[in-house]
């Protein structure tokens, strides 16, 4: 059965510097949030901070209404933490998955079929008599989870579970973590600092920046409606443009009309779009007036380097892409659906 998580008035300090601030946060029984936040912004501190490592400067993290600062050792037993690097030891695969249960006198026959069960759950069974260190970062990756999920845990904690790993081999990691959490009610906290991978599997993603959360909220949400331009830029926005809105709600770069509108009040704003909102029209149309700088292949699609009154990415169709020429004029609109529109910062 997972836990439920709660962090009230958390503050750590490093030195004189505080590298994280939760006045609160509540995780459900079951729940898988992600941590969204780029180097430094203090995710490995909170899953060190969960995981009873160490204890908060300040404040209180419960797991199910116990205190980690109680520091006991049923409570630590209920939480398995996958630290950012495999960390596994120079033995077989095997004994390095049987070697908690050894821990917690789990009788050798029992270790050897959960262990044996976990390593299926992971595809990584044909590898369990293998040396541990000599595997490939993937495979090692594989084992550490299978390492943790073999305890069976309420919470499990993740560190950049994919780190290393190239695009391919990280898709089909995280469909056989989803595989493998499939019939669990573990509680997971997954921390990352690549959008689709925190958007991916979690219920609910935080986002932290510099040690302090700036939204939670769904994928969904997220991804839809991003507070600020910090948040839209880690959650994959390619533009972010300083705009204006005009007294009737048009949202303008300059005077010219982007093809957006909104009900703040007239005022400067943010426009975010996302490379993919990006529309491009011929240069006697309305629209933002720019001149393609590059043109650059990407995965069935063409980035477009936009040059002018703004800089702009803009992701077109291959066929499309074909007539734009470098030194080429053009006219740019966005697709309200893939841009927001954000509050100045
Ligand atoms: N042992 C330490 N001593 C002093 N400062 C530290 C220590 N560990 C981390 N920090 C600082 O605390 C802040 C948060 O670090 P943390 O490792 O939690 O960030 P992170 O979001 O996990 O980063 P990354 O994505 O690079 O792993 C950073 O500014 C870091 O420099």
């Amino acid at each position: 059965m997972g836990a439920e998580l709660t962090l009230r008035g958390v503050r750590h300090r490093r030195g004189d510097r505080e590298v994280l601030r939760i006045d609160q946060l509540d995780i459900a029984a079951g729940e898988r949030l992600s941590v969204l936040g780029p180097n430094g912004a203090g995710k490995t501190t909170l899953l060190r901070l969960l995981a009873a490592v160490e204890p908060p400067s300040t404040g209180t993290i419960a797991i199910d209404g116990l205190g980690t600062a109680s520091g006991g050792v049923e409570l630590r037993r209920r939480v398995a933490y996958a630290t950012q690097r495999a960390g596994l030891l120079s033995t077989s695969v095997r004994r390095n998955v049987e070697l908690p249960l050894q821990w917690r006198k789990v009788p050798r026959r029992r270790r050897r079929d959960l262990a044996v069960e976990a390593l299926e759950r992971l595809r990584v069974a044909h590898l369990a008599d293998r040396p541990a260190r000599a595997l490939s970062g993937g495979e090692q990756q594989r084992v550490s989870l299978a390492r943790a999920l073999v305890l069976d845990p309420a919470v499990l904690l993740l560190d950049e579970p994919a780190a290393g790993l190239d695009a391919q081999s990280r898709a089909a990691f995280f469909a056989d973590l989803d595989q493998a959490l499939a019939d669990r009610s573990v509680t997971v906290v997954q921390v990352s600092h690549r959008a689709e991978e925190a958007l991916g599997l979690a219920d609910r993603v935080v986002v932290l920046l510099a040690g302090q959360v700036h939204q939670i909220g769904t994928p969904e949400t997220l991804n839809r409606h991003p507070v600020d331009a910090g948040v839209a830029a880690l959650v994959g926005y390619e533009n972010l443009v300083e705009a204006e809105v005009g007294p009737d709600g048009t949202v303008l770069v300059g005077a010219t009309p982007t093809g957006l509108t909104c009900d703040r009040p007239a005022g400067p704003v943010t426009v975010a779009a996302f490379a993919s909102g990006v529309r491009l029209v011929p240069a006697d149309w309305p629209g933002l007036p720019v001149r393609v700088a590059r043109v650059s292949p990407g995965p069935g699609h063409r980035t477009v380097a936009l040059s002018g009154a703004v800089s702009l990415l803009a992701h077109v169709p291959v066929r499309a892409a074909t007539s734009l020429l470098a030194g080429s004029r053009v006219r740019v609109v966005f697709d309200p659906a893939l841009s927001t529109i954000l509050p100045r910062s």
